[in-house]
This record gives C-alpha cells, structure tokens and sequence, in this order.
C-alpha cells in the first residue's frame, strides 16, 4: 500500500464521512478569519477572530490606535461577526450618511429586547415599530416644540444657579438633579426640586441597575450564544435581576403616565410631551406599550448624557483659567452683571460657542458612538462593509485626528474662531464634509439623537450662566495646596462620565449673587406648573427656598 492510498479509508462511507468532517473544520478553521473583501485591521485568531483583543471599555483610544495603524476604515472579527470601525469623517458620511436606509438598524440585544418588549427606541431594530417612535419623537422634540419648552428649562438652570451658590460641594450632583428634573419636565411635566426627590432617586436606583446589568461580563452574550437565554432562572441570576427592573420599571414610568393623563382629566396639564402623545396616540399609532416605553427612552437617553457633558466642561474649565477669562470677558461685555445669560444671548457669544464646540471636540459624550447595523452590503474604498455588519463610528478619533486638528489634546477654543470646524488652516472650511463635525456627539443618519435641541439648550445656557457667575478653580487641602484634577477619570460606562471630584464654585461677586437670587425667585411661576405631583418634603422644601428669597 502506498504511502497516498494509506491516507484513504477503504470504503466510499468513510471516504464521504472523512470529506464532510474535513469540510466542518475547515470551516471553523475560517471562523474568526477576515474575509478578503472587508477592511484591513489587527490580525485575527481561528475560531475568536479579535475577540481577546476587543476593548470592552474605552475603547476610543484602541480603535484609534488601530485606525493609525490599518486606516479609517477598519474590521475586526468576533467569532463568525463583523465589526466595522469608522475613524474619519468621510467614511463617515459616506456609510452612515449617504446610506442611511441601509445602516439605520441596530445589534440585536436581548437583553433590553426582554426588558422593554422590543418598545425601546434606541435599542430596537429598525422596523414600523422604530418608524412609529421616531415620528413621534421627531415631532415632539422639534425645534419648535422645543421653544415651548424654553420657560422651564430656562428656570432649572436658574435653579441650577441657585444651588451651586447655596451648596457648591455638590456641585456634581446639582448637574444631576438639573438634567433629570429638565428631562422630566419636558417629558413626563413633574420636575424634581432636589436630588433626594424621590423621583430622581428611583430613575437614578434604576439606570444603575440598568447600566450594571449590561456591563461586558455581568450576563451571557446572549446574542451570542442564544441557546444561553433558555436556561433556567435557578442557574441564570441575570433573569431574576431582569425581571425586578422590569417590574420597578414598569410602576414607574407607568406612574408618571397615570399622573399625566389625571393631570389631564383635571384640566391642569402643562403641554409636556407626553401629555401631547396621549393627545395623539392614535393618531401616531401607538400602542400603550410603545408610549409608556417612548416616555422611559427619554429619561434614559436624555439625563445622564446632557449631565456628563456639563460635569466635563467644568472640569475642563478649572484646568484652563485663561479660558475662564476670556470667555467672562466677552460675557461682561455681552450681557453685562445685572442679569443673567438668556437663550437669545448665545448667537452673540461666539467664544463662549467655541468652548461649547472644543468640549465636545476634546471629551465627546459618546466616544465611540452608538452602533449600527448595515441590512446590505456596501462598498466603499475598496472594500465591502458587509451585510449585518455592527458600525462603530469612533467620534472621539476623529476629532483627535492630527492632520485635521492641530494638537489635538490641547483644549484651545480659538481654534473655532479661527476655522469654523476648528480645523487647521489647509482644511478651509468649504467641503460639505466638514459640517458633519459640528454635531458628531450627536449621531448620524436616521438614528441621529432627536434630543439635540434640548440638550444644546442645556449646555448653552449653563456653560454661558457657569462662566458668567463664577469663578472655577481647583479645591486646596487645608495646607494651601491644588488638590489635581485627573482628565481621565472616568466611570466604566459607554459615556464619558468623570467620577465627581473636589473643585471650588465661587460667586463673582455679591452682585453677580444677587442676580441669581433674585432671578431664582422670578422664576416661580414658569416652575408652578411642574409641581402639582411634589410630596410632602418637597413641598416644604420649595417652600422654603422661596421664603428665604424675599
Ligand atoms: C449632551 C446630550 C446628548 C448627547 C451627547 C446625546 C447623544 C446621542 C447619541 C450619540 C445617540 C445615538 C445616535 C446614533 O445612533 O447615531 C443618541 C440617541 C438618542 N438620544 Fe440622545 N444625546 C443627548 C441628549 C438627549 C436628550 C436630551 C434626549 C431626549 C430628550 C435624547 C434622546 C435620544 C433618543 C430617544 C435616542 C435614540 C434615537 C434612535 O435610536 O432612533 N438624547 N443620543
């Protein structure tokens, strides 16, 4: 027998059953390994393809890391998976934008799939049920409908004001509080006067829950390995955590709901947005399921983004005193000491807009975005970016790209007043690409954030009242010295959250005090409206906020 025919079975059976199990490894061989049609990127494994190296946190600084390395456009492979990573503006605009309808869909996700019945517009697949919910939130939050809204988002940042003046220790909570009680306002008409409102505290227990539970490590990967979802709850901890948050959930964003539509059958509604889909609900075709989760994807996706930013652009603005300078001085200029910035100030403020843009340049909210999912193949450079590919679009990349910013990690404003996307002179400003980067923090194509104009409401105002009224600057220890503020420390959430650190809030001065105090006061009546459902504590508490006012 030769050495060639030893290798072969005798029987035709076993030849057949030889091939087909030949035929099974070759293909889990190939599991893992980049196709010759996708982007280049790190080099894959059998069977894992990049998943030991895949970053489940931060994970900007690889991806750009990565993008230097192998170009704007990278894959990596997570077993049989494809993930695409987008690091220019280009790419970009041309993936997400142009061929929005092909990348609008989102990641299957399980998780949030069984928590909300696939009603939760930022988690869900894009279909008649995602359509249904971002006509309805594209209505809601329009420009327009939003300059309704404009009285008491204005007075909660008087509050917010007010509280940095009374108690400036917990300064990083009174951003929380102020975020929260705009977002509930705005959506569900009750506002929260304190951080301990009950209310805050519920949504606050609740998102952490959340957010812990679909930490990397804490559940399966389900989406995955789906058989993993179908093991019993005695085995899987994960479901019974599950199943309370959807239960607290549930009572209560559904008793935010019931105190709207009472607030409603009295005839005392204040036109908050859920007040306006009750109104509409048929008309919008939805069900109670979809308004009662349009309602939560709201207080989710609208409280902690709008507070992180803010708690950024504090940070920011200690570490850069000649910031603080100039900006007070275009505002003393502008506005003067005896009232406090208004929406209507902002357009005549152009370095305090610069700031604005160089926060969300140097610490963008979402840093790696929130990802995509491609329906089709598209092509572009080259390449395929495949069908059911997950899209990444790595925004803190590009606004810390070096050939289009000059030293980037130097927090600069001016570079805004010199180019209008901050960009280094050989740019111009001409390309129609380049308006891409005015608001990447805020998404793209069909799955942009519909929140944009209360959130840039939020920050226009607060950073403009925040510079105007106080000076910023590191806390000292009780020998005289600067207690160092570290940039980098941050929460391990998909947002750039800072963990709360020791700074010092000052009043300019009595008059610049003064302003806030009686301003807070004047107020009163554009909060009235929000606080028919406050309990007992908080009641009295208004009330004796207001009495020491007068
Ligand atoms: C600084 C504040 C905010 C930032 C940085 C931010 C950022 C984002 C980003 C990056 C996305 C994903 C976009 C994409 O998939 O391409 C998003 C989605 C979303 N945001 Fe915001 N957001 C902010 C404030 C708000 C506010 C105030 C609201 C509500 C009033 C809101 C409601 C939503 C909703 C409902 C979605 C899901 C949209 C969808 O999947 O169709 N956001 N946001």
């Amino acid at each position: 027998m030769s050495l060639v025919t030893s290798l072969f079975p005798a029987s035709p059976w076993a030849l057949g059953a030889l091939l087909i199990s030949s035929a099974i490894a070759l293909k889990f061989l190939l599991i893992g390994r980049r196709e010759k049609f996708l982007p280049p990127g790190p080099p894959t494994k059998p069977l894992l393809g990049n998943i030991l190296e895949f970053p489940t946190q931060v994970a900007h600084f690889k991806y750009t890391e990565w993008a230097r390395k192998y170009g704007d456009v990278i894959s990596l492979k997570i077993a049989s998976g494809t993930i695409i990573v987008l690091t220019s503006v280009q790419s970009i605009r041309e993936i997400f934008e142009k061929h929005n309808a092909i990348t609008a869909d989102r990641p299957p996700h399980e998780l949030t799939e069984q928590l909300t019945g696939g009603n939760h517009i930022l988690f869900i697949h894009y279909g008649p049920t995602w359509k249904i919910l971002r006509r309805t939130s594209y209505e809601m939050l329009s420009p327009y409908a939003v300059s309704l809204t404009l009285p008491i988002q204005v007075a909660e940042s008087t509050q917010l004001m007010f509280d940095f003046l009374q108690d400036p220790t917990d300064w990083y909570d009174h951003y929380s509080r102020y975020a929260l009680s705009v977002i509930m306002s705005v959506v569900h008409g009750q506002r929260c006067p304190r951080y301990a409102t009950p209310r805050a505290q519920n949504l606050i227990i609740n998102l952490k829950t959340f957010s812990q539970l679909v930490r990397p490590g804490e559940t399966p990967p389900l989406d995955l390995i789906p058989a993993l979802k179908y093991v019993p709850e005695r085995f899987a901890s994960w479901k019974t955590t599950l199943k309370n948050l959807r239960k607290a959930q549930r009572e209560y964003y559904g008793g935010l709901m019931e105190e709207t539509k009472k607030r409603m059958e009295r005839g005392d509604g204040n036109g908050c947005f859920m007040q306006k889909v009750l109104e509409r609900q048929e008309e919008f075709k939805l069900t109670d399921e979809m308004a009662l989760y349009m309602g939560a994807a709201m207080l989710e996706a609208g409280s902690d983004t709008s507070a992180s930013y803010l708690q950024n652009a504090t940070q920011l603005l200690i570490m850069h005193p000649k910031v603080q300078e100039k900006a007070k001085e275009e505002l003393d200029r502008v506005v003067g000491p005896d009232r406090m910035p208004q929406p209507s100030d902002i357009k005549n403020l152009p370095y305090v807009q610069a700031v604005i843009k160089e926060v969300h340049r140097i610490r963008p909210v979402v840093t790696t975005g929130v990802p995509h999912v491609a329906n089709a193949d598209i092509k572009y450079g080259g390449h395929t970016v495949p069908k059911d590919s997950i899209i990444f679009a790595n925004i803190w990349g590009v606004y810390n790209d070096e050939n289009l910013f000059s030293n980037p990690s130097e927090f600069n404003p001016d570079r805004y007043l010199e180019n209008p996307y901050g960009l280094k002179k050989e740019h111009g400003s001409s390309s129609k690409d380049w308006g891409l980067l005015d608001d990447m923090d805020f998404g793209f194509g069909r799955r942009k954030c519909p929140g944009i104009h209360i959130a840039k409401n939020s920050i226009s105002l607060n950073v403009s009242r925040l510079l105007w009224g106080f000076d910023l600057s590191k806390a000292k220890r009780e020998d005289g010295t600067e207690i160092e503020l570290d940039f980098h420390d941050l929460e391990p959430t998909v947002t750039s959250t800072l963990r709360p650190f020791k700074c010092s809030i000052k009043p300019r001065s009595e008059r610049h005090a003064a302003v806030i105090r009686r301003e807070f006061h004047e107020a009163t009546a554009a909060f009235m409206p929000f606080e028919q459902e406050l309990t007992g504590t908080d009641k009295e508490y208004v009330r004796r906020v207001r009495e020491d006012l007068i």
